[in-house]
């Protein structure tokens, strides 16, 4: 039997496919390539295709025993989602939509699915719980809501039992120095920063300080990509032992300013990494951090590496090590 990873060639789809190598799983991986790296899927068997392509993923069921999913493939910054909802609304929602049909036709009834902090909108109070209020602020909080909501009507329809994994702000690269973070074109703030770092930028842009926090930038809660690699073990193995549907945030529980992230790389590299105080970015909430005590309890998962200067450490030693990210 085989795990089907989507999107298992971009950032944490490929740091989750590498853990399940590791546990010795069998692995299929869809990817379309529009984000993803080729070299950044380390091993498995590897389809370069699109989930909206109907006669291409329903061969990928035909030819393999597939006995669950991970589901990443998804278009994934708020920034875009607001200049171009419809795109997001095409490959989230309708991307999909196309893969719970095929696991109906084939009769796989797990699925592990990305989910996100932007399903909250602006939280009442932190840190958020999953029973806190839904209503995002963006487009792309809005598509992973519907995507969620979609995935819970074929569990009641068709017995598709899953979980929805909420993610915090993921960072950081594989301890093996092989694989990390390399979006094209970046839009993430670690990454950012630590271009500046490295010299390919001038400076960081500080998209507004004038948020109701401590020192006006917005607050997220960074976590790990191995640690979120992780939940995804845990939460496969929960459904395999037919444990019920759920919803889990991921995040360390910490929130760090957007000014201390800056603070923290600066201490990381040594680097005075300039900044400079740009408008606001649409759709952004101000401030997003996890209560994650339910996957804890329920999954047994525990980030290991939620220190912010460790995560910050982890992604610098990958961008050090390739400054130009997979490309040769
Ligand atoms: N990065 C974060 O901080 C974060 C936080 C919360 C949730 N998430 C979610 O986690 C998932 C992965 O995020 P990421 O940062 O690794 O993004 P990513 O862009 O690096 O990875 C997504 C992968 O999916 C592929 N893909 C997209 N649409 C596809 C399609 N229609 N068919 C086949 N492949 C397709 C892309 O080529 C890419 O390799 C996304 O669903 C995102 O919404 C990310
Ligand atoms: O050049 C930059 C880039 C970002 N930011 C700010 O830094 C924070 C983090 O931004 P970014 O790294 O772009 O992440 P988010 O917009 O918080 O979104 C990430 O984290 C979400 C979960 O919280 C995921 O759902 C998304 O997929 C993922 O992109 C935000 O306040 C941004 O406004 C800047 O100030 N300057």
């Amino acid at each position: 039997m085989a795990v089907l990873v989507t999107g298992g060639a971009g950032y944490i789809g490929s740091h989750a496919v590498a853990a399940l190598l590791e546990k010795g799983e069998q692995v299929v991986i869809v990817d379309n390539l529009y984000q993803g790296h080729r070299d950044a899927v380390l091993g498995g068997k590897f389809y370069e295709g699109d989930l909206r392509d109907g006669d291409f993923l329903a061969k990928v069921f035909e030819e393999n025993d597939i006995d669950g999913v991970i589901h990443f493939a998804a278009n994934s910054l708020v920034g875009e989602s607001m200049k171009d909802p419809g795109k997001y609304y095409h490959n989230n929602v309708y991307g999909t939509l196309c893969l719970l049909e095929q696991m109906q036709k084939a009769g796989v009834s797990r699925i592990v699915f990305s989910s996100t902090a932007a399903t909250y909108g602006e939280p009442e109070r932190v840190p958020i719980d999953e029973y806190d209020r839904t209503v995002p602020t963006n487009a792309y909080g809005e598509t992973k809501l519907s995507m969620e909501k979609m995935i819970r009507w074929f569990d009641v329809a068709h017995g598709i039992k899953f979980v929805s994994l909420r993610y915090f702000n993921a960072a950081g690269a594989h301890e093996s120095g092989k694989i990390g973070e390399d979006h094209s074109p970046e839009s993430h703030l670690v990454p950012l920063v630590l271009q500046v770092a490295l010299g390919q930028r001038e400076f960081i842009s500080v998209f507004g300080d004038d948020y109701a926090t401590e020192d006006g930038t917005c607050i997220r809660d960074y976590i790990h990509v191995s640690d979120l690699a992780d939940a995804h073990i845990l939460a496969l193995e929960r459904l395999r032992q037919r444990g019920d549907s759920a919803i889990y945030n991921l995040g360390s529980g910490n929130g760090y300013s957007v000014k201390q992230v800056i603070d923290v790389s600066r201490e990381v590299t040594g680097h005075p990494i300039p900044a400079k105080i740009e408008a606001r970015r649409a759709g952004d909430p101000a401030v997003l951090i996890a209560s994650s005590e339910r996957a804890r309890k329920e999954l047994g998962w525990a980030p290991k590496r939620d220190k912010l200067e460790a995560i910050v450490k982890s992604a610098w030693e990958w961008h050090r090590a390739n400054p130009n990210g997979y490309k040769k």
